[in-house]
């Protein structure tokens, strides 16, 4: 069995590297709520620690419900003004803070690269990608247009107006610890809502990070209200945002066990919802597709975020005639071109797990499918990096069974089963043979094939000779129980906005 290459990082420490921020006041460890930076009732904090080394990068505020409250106060006292000032100074406002953030990549991806453990290169990526939804918002907030109806009376005028809905409690998940937030919180404020973000508790620095540089951007007090708190807190925290009547809507990101628990909360007092939960994204690989650029794409697509992606291929399909060829061509790219390593060594492409539970699920998937008589072909085991954290070698794996968890749920880790099949027929039925639908990806020169596939898959975003999808211009969201709502996009602020009709008569 091969192996990849391994990156530097032995000599890291994360406190150094907090240090090489040039930005220092980019690192904030207390919440901000109304305009100011706050600690918790009475001074809780919890640790959050770098995932690629297990050292402490700081202890920040572990708001409770109460503390929630007063922000959800903040937010609600807010809106009033921020609701009813021109879409124009809105934009200007979203465009500084888009400025800010552009012109502070390199901090902000810093910080990300430490809390999430992402390589700096995808971090960058990432704080360029989330900044990009802040700019198409910005233009799009000057956009929102209502409607005149042709009137069924001719004594009154039938109108439709669009308005923002108020409240929005946000709350994200680890592995896009920047660009997650700036998606949805763009959008929010675009339409003239205020919002509450509880990002994830491994994850609060990006966050906090963004605020301090909407607050730069002069962003009122208590429009933008972040409110961290510890994996303890959460659930009560949860619930604050998701029953508290001043809340109008709950935008969620995260896995779908969670996404259902939110919703059923949130239907307490009716709130809009938007929900982009887990997947399990086919990746399809035709007899008649070019095997070297699939392969090429799957890599990224496969093991970006060392595969803790929502998007991230979970099951790849290659047709019989070519499925030799494949698995061959892309053990090789995989053991030629990954390096494992802490995320801010140079040489580093793939960093670790960002979460121990993440790795215990990663080597459990694994010995169930071995188990079940698969067979690894490269990978397989923990990566030993001196700098400590919890890595685990990109893994590709063949003849592994429908049956087992990493075929049929969510895997989110770098294992990388790949199947084969014989007729189109089939591979669609296995494609679409789960309960969740994001994304999915395939690759054919066949026209009527692809026009065939890529309506009978059941999910909300499809690549077509391409593992890369993502886009600001683009909606994003899933079908089935993969979420409800679409984010980016011109339809990414509908979401934010309600809908109320006016009959004038005269
Ligand atoms: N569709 C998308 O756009 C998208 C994007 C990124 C991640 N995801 C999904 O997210 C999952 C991975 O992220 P994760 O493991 O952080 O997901 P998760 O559902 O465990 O956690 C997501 C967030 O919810 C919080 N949370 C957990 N329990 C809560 C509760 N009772 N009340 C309030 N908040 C609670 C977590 O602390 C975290 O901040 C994967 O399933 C992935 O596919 C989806
Ligand atoms: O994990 C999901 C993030 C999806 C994206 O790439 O926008």
């Amino acid at each position: 069995m091969g192996q990849q290459q391994k990156g530097q990082g032995g000599s890291i420490s994360s406190k150094d590297e907090l240090g090489k921020i040039k930005d220092q006041k980019l690192i904030r460890l207390d919440a901000y709520v109304k305009g100011k930076w706050v600690s918790a009732t009475g001074n809780k904090r919890f640790e959050v620690t770098d995932p690629g080394t297990h050292q402490t990068l700081g202890h920040v505020a572990d708001m409770d419900a109460h503390d929630v409250s007063k922000a959800v106060d903040a937010a609600s006292d807010a809106f009033g003004e921020w609701s009813k000032i021109t879409a124009k100074e809105r934009a200007s406002l979203l465009r500084k803070w888009y400025d800010l953030i552009v012109a502070n990549t390199d901090d902000l991806a810093r910080l990300l690269t430490l809390e999430c453990g992402k390589p700096f290169t995808e971090a960058a990526g990432e704080v360029d990608y989330g900044a990009s939804y802040i700019e198409w918002f910005a233009e799009e907030a000057k956009r929102v247009n209502g409607d005149v109806l042709p009137t069924t009376n001719n004594n009154s005028r039938m109108v439709v107006l669009k308005q923002p809905v108020g409240v929005v409690g946000v709350v994200t998940p680890y592995n896009f610890p920047s660009a997650m937030i700036t998606r949805k919180v763009s959008a929010a404020l675009a339409a003239g809502c205020t919002v509450v973000i509880r990002p994830a508790c491994e994850t609060p620095f990006s966050a906090l990070a963004l605020c301090e540089l909407a607050e730069r951007a002069g962003i009122p007090p208590g429009v933008f209200n972040v409110v961290p708190c510890s994996k303890e807190n959460t659930p009560e925290v949860g619930k604050e945002l998701t029953t508290n009547p001043k809340v109008r809507k709950v935008s969620f990101t995260g896995s779908t066990n969670v996404g259902k628990l939110l919703m059923s909360q949130a239907s307490s007092t009716m709130k809009k919802i938007s929900m982009e939960l887990g997947g399990n994204a086919p990746f399809i690989v035709f007899e008649d597709a070019s095997i070297h650029e699939a392969a090429e794409q799957l890599l990224f697509c496969k093991f970006r975020n060392s595969g803790q992606t929502c998007v991230c291929a979970n099951r790849i399909y290659v047709h019989d005639k070519v499925y030799d060829e494949f698995v061959s061509v892309f053990t090789s790219l995989v053991k030629e071109k990954l390096c494992i390593g802490h995320g801010l060594a140079p040489s580093t492409n793939f960093g670790p797990m960002i979460t121990n539970h993440g790795l215990a699920k990663t080597e459990e998937h694994l010995q169930r499918a071995v188990k079940a008589g698969a067979k690894v072909v490269v990978g397989g085991n923990r990566a030993n990096i001196e700098a400590g954290g919890d890595f685990f070698e990109p893994t590709v794996l063949v003849n592994v069974n429908n049956d087992v968890p990493m075929t049929c749920e969510e895997t989110f880790s770098p294992l990388c089963p790949i199947y084969r099949f014989s007729s189109e027929e089939d591979v669609v039925r296995c494609a679409n043979n789960v309960s969740v639908g994001l994304a999915g990806y395939f690759f054919s020169r066949d026209v009527g094939r692809i026009i065939r596939v890529a309506e009978s898959l059941e999910v909300g975003v499809v690549g077509v000779n391409t593992g890369s999808i993502e886009s600001e211009v683009a909606p994003f969201g899933g079908v089935k129980q993969s979420g409800v709502g679409r984010e980016g996009s011109r339809y990414g602020i509908d979401d934010y906005l309600n809908i109320k009709y006016l009959n004038v008569v005269f």
